[in-house]
């Protein structure tokens, strides 16, 4: 992809794939101007996959955007994306008991919302991970808004280098052997 990023809707229905500094790999889909959907192939909570979470979705200035969200499980998350620079900074405030039991949270959220509720008022909140990383896109696809098909499975090892390597998704960015 190589467009220049100008307005929000430059940004919404696009889909990343990026490596933090510290090397966890996330895949990310800004599904519209209220939802967002990703899958983490790398890091403390790698095979995590969750579809429509809710954020906050803004441009600060053209061709930059700020995303914010809270999670069931009481992480918080905030993204400044420079998909212009191919790059994106992120801090993720991790409650302690995802710190101390990851594997709760490495699942297909959507089908344990109850755990995950339950998990962070079982456990400690305190004191938080804080994770701030820049983080190297590379990977960007214009997936359109609402596009079901671009997180749908879980994570398997080789799903980004299929992605990139343009063998996961049809000309109409729908998912291939599906
Ligand atoms: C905890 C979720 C999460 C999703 C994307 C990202 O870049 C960082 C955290």
């Amino acid at each position: 992809m190589t467009k220049e990023f100008k307005t929000l809707d430059d940004f919404l229905g696009t889909h990343f794939i990026y490596t933090y500094d510290n090397g966890w790999e996330y895949e990310w889909y800004a599904k519209n101007d209220h939802t967002v959907d990703y899958r983490i192939h790398g890091g403390m909570v790698a095979g995590r996959w969750v579809k429509d979470q809710e954020a906050n979705i803004v441009m600060l200035t053209p061709g930059i955007y700020k995303v914010a969200w809270t999670e069931p499980t009481g992480t918080d998350v905030a993204l400044d994306f420079l998909p212009n620079e191919n790059k994106l900074n992120g801090t993720i405030f991790f409650p302690k008991w995802v710190q101390d039991h990851p594997e709760i949270t490495v699942t297909f959220q959507n089908e344990h919302i109850d755990l995950m509720e339950q998990s962070r008022e079982k456990y400690a909140t305190y004191p938080k991970l804080v994770v701030p990383e820049f983080a190297h896109i590379t990977y960007m696809g214009d997936a359109g808004q609402n596009n079901e098909d671009v997180i749908s499975e879980a994570p398997y090892s080789g799903l980004p280098d299929e992605i990139r390597d343009g063998k996961y998704f049809d000309e109409n960015y729908h998912r291939v052997n599906k």
